[in-house]
């Protein structure tokens, strides 16, 4: 797997291809939504709740709404107004929890300024709350019960699995420490059997840390923070970051927390952006959607 030989200067990095293993759960997904509909006569339901006009969270829940009926589930937005107040967001989550129809429901992080997304995020029931941010499902997750787990961190963890088998013993780094991204993927690799550190903002010398990875997941929002030089030889690299930025004709470019040029260079694997992490994402809130689904109507699982 990893070695700490030189590679050669032609050397390439596998890429990640996200993009395919999201639409390959899709499909799977699909079958499985018709054979529980089949079952109960039931089609699992998301709801996606958007405060405020962000163009970029726009697209990006709209892209959620095209792909859940793709895969055979119902689909309902809610678009609230940038001056929605925190009574009004947890009334609706409120009716949203008592909808027979509705099993599972997401509100698009970050919330506009005058909201708590903690508060709000808690008054989801906790066997709706498909994106796992609610302190049920974040504890679940912390002491190794069952529960809904965060969809990005899940994404990566299918890539690692599908790339790597067993990961028993491997060190994994991960920059970043959110309660969306960074934590929930520290315990995952934890329950994995990784040797787990995490970096954040006061970190030292991230960049020495994250030579030593054999796993290195980044999860930051500071485009290209991650240079070839702080990749060990070999390692599998896992680029979660995603900056919108404007290329010189004007056209609209993602970027991620890897200088991905370089970092191919030197790493084993890499996931490419856009193409890697982001699909996963999608793919895997399906997958949570339709798991609370199964655990709402056939009451397994607890
Ligand atoms: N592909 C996908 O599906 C998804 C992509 N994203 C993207 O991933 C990125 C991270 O998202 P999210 O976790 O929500 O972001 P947050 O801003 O909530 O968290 C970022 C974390 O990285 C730490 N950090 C920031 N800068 C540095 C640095 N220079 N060195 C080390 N640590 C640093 C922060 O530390 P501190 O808090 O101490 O400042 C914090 O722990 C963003 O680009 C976001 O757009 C997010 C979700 C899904
Ligand atoms: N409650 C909540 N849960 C989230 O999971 C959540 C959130 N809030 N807020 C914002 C971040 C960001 N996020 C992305 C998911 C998919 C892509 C995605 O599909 N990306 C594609 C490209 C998309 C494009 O071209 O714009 C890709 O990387 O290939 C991107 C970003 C989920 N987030
Ligand atoms: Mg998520």
């Amino acid at each position: 797997m990893s070695t700490s030989t030189p590679l050669p200067s032609e050397h390439q990095a596998t890429l990640i291809d996200g993009k395919a293993f999201a639409a390959s759960m899709r499909q799977q997904i699909r079958e499985d939504v018709l054979a529980f509909h089949e079952q109960h006569g039931v089609t699992p339901g998301l709801a996606v709740i958007l405060v405020g006009n962000d163009p970029a969270s726009e697209v990006y829940v709209k892209n959620k709404a095209i792909q859940t009926h793709h895969a055979g589930m119902r689909s309902f937005m809610h678009m609230l107004p940038e001056t929605t107040s925190e009574a009004e967001l947890l009334t609706l989550i409120e009716r949203l929890n008592k909808d027979p129809e509705i099993h599972g429901i997401l509100v698009q992080l970050p919330l506009p300024k005058g909201l708590d997304a903690r508060r709000v995020t808690n008054a989801i029931l906790p066997e709706k709350d498909v994106d796992g941010l609610g302190e049920v499902n974040a504890g679940r997750l912390a002491v190794d019960l069952p529960g809904i787990v965060p969809c990005t961190p899940l994404g990566c963890l299918f890539l690692l699995r599908d790339q790597l088998g067993d990961m028993k013993g491997l060190h994994a780094v991960v920059i970043g420490a959110s309660n969306l991204v960074g934590k929930p993927m520290a315990l995952l690799l934890l329950a994995e059997g990784c040797t787990v550190s995490i970096a954040h903002i006061h970190t030292r010398d991230t960049a020495a840390l994250a030579r030593e990875a054999d796993i290195l997941v980044v999860a930051t929002g500071c485009r290209e923070l991650v240079k070839g030089s702080w990749i060990k030889p070999g390692a599998t690299v896992i680029d979660v970051g995603i900056t919108r930025t404007q290329t010189e004709s004007g056209k609209s470019r993602l970027v991620g927390d890897v200088a991905f040029d370089e970092a191919a260079k030197v790493a084993g694997r890499i996931t490419p952006v856009p193409g890697g992490v982001g699909p996963m994402t999608i793919a895997c809130l399906l997958k949570n959607t339709l798991t609370a689904a199964q655990m709402q109507i056939e009451g397994k699982t607890e």
